[in-house]
């Protein structure tokens, strides 16, 4: 299934029509079964989503007691850094969804540094897939080890990485688990945990969000056929569909 690229003027607009096209997706979802599995991304895209969200004259209509959110990666630092994507998260605004609604005990954080596993990353991220298949288990759309995504939303970097695959990274050819450790990550901080390639793309939609003229190649290389260890986002498609949500700076390079 091919990709589809979708272009808006700025990083403001972008935001605000990722923001709107999220509540669509969760109440159509909600419509169909009930609950919700989103997964977040970090970086400023994510951040400036959460904004819009929380802003959004139409975020009241989802019924946000029943949306998991997780994660798709996250610095491995301590759970109160503000390195970490939940906690940058939580202050664009997701700490005041749940005056919306928002059960916190369905905002699946990933491990910190200082949780029990300490320095043993790969147990941190063995604890993540055990969540996510414990969540599995329990809802209806359970698939294999996690649950079905509605929506896996991926910022991405000016190298094309997405969560934290890199290039050149065995990471990328991972295909027994739902989740990885990076502990050398080319951008700091160095130790990361990630999901793999084949959950992000068990998700009905994949949306990757690009704003900012340093992501022009990467965004070129990626939508145009890249190999996945140069360009690790030309490796996440969606089942149904694959949304590359983009300002005119991201796509200057597109044919
Ligand atoms: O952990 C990280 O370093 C970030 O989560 C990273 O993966 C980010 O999502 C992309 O680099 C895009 O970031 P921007 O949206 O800020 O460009």
């Amino acid at each position: 299934m091919t990709s589809q690229v979708i272009v808006h003027p700025d990083k403001a607009t972008l935001a605000a029509a990722i923001a709107a096209r999220l509540v669509t997706a969760i109440t159509d979802a909600q419509a169909q079964h009930g609950e919700a599995h989103v997964v977040l991304t970090g970086g400023s895209m994510g951040n400036a989503l959460i904004e819009a969200l929380v802003d959004s004259p139409a975020a009241p209509a989802v019924s946000w007691e029943l949306v998991h959110l997780w994660w798709g990666d996250e610095r491995y630092v301590e759970r109160e850094s503000s390195d970490r994507n939940a906690t940058q998260a939580r202050e664009a605004g997701l700490g005041r969804m749940a005056a919306l609604g928002l059960d916190p005990d369905l905002v699946h954080e990933m491990p910190a540094i200082d949780d029990p596993e300490g320095d043993d990353i790969g147990a941190a991220a063995d604890r993540y897939a055990a969540e996510l298949a414990r969540v599995a288990g329990t809802s209806d759309r359970g698939g294999d080890g996690a649950p079905t995504f509605d929506v896996v939303m991926l910022g991405v970097g000016p190298d094309a990485h997405v969560a934290s695959l890199f290039p050149g990274k065995d990471t990328l050819d991972v295909t027994d688990r739902t989740v990885v450790p990076e502990s050398d990550s080319p951008k700091p901080p160095p130790a990361r945990l990630s999901l793999t390639l084949p959950v992000l793309c068990s998700a009905d939609e994949v949306w990757l969000l690009v704003a900012g003229g340093d992501k022009a190649q990467a965004v070129a290389a990626a939508t145009g056929g890249a190999d996945v260890h140069e360009a690790p986002a030309a490796g996440v498609t969606g089942r149904r569909r694959t949304l590359w949500l983009v300002d005119e700076a991201a796509a200057a390079d597109l044919p």
